[in-house]
């Protein structure tokens, strides 16, 4: 219910607050959880992992260590179940050519061969500053896993997500 996607939100926007400062990027924060328990799966934030990393790169990427199987092939281990919260929008685009999150959340593929992450809850939608409108929430949707706005923490998610730009 409402109440649960606002408490996995803010333990998002917490994660994100973990995150080194940069211009050329958003601080943002992302949580793994199995929706049939409620479980927390993972947690990640931008640049926790060595490289030029994502929030919800991290979190896949670390899930996937845990349980010994490369991020590529990731979906064979995650729940049937699996949501993606993340603080904004998953990127679909990087101007550092890096492989965008959207990309690596469609590779996540159950051994049916369907989408292992089901849905996406996001706090904000990207802003335009680095490039332009994210395509990222319609081609999640194309690809059928369902994109769903958290509202009521807009403010403070992309206060953190830009502290590291120049004001
Ligand atoms: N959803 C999301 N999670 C993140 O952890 C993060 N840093 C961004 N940021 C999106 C922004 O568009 C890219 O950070 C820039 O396009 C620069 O690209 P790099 O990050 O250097 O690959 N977006
Ligand atoms: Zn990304």
């Amino acid at each position: 219910d409402p109440s649960d996607h606002a408490t996995y939100m803010r333990l998002a926007l917490d994660q994100a607050q973990e995150s080194p400062p940069k211009p050329t990027n958003y601080r943002v924060g992302a949580l793994l959880v199995d929706c049939s328990t409620g479980a927390i799966l993972n947690r990640g934030y931008t640049l926790e992992l060595e490289g030029n990393t994502h929030a919800e790169q991290c979190c896949l990427s670390k899930y996937a260590s845990v349980h010994d199987v490369p991020e590529e092939t990731v979906g064979d281990v995650l729940p049937a179940n699996t949501v993606l919260y993340t603080t904004m929008e998953p990127c679909n685009l990087r101007l550092s050519g890096n492989l965008p999150c959207v990309d690596r959340i469609l590779r996540c593929k159950t051994k049916d061969g369907g989408q292992a992450i089901k849905k996406v809850y996001i706090g904000v939608q990207e802003p335009e500053k680095f490039v332009g409108e994210n395509q990222g929430r319609r081609k999640l949707e194309e690809h059928g896993v369902e994109v769903v706005h958290v509202p009521g923490f807009e403010e403070d998610i992309l206060r953190v997500a830009t502290a590291g730009h120049d004001k």
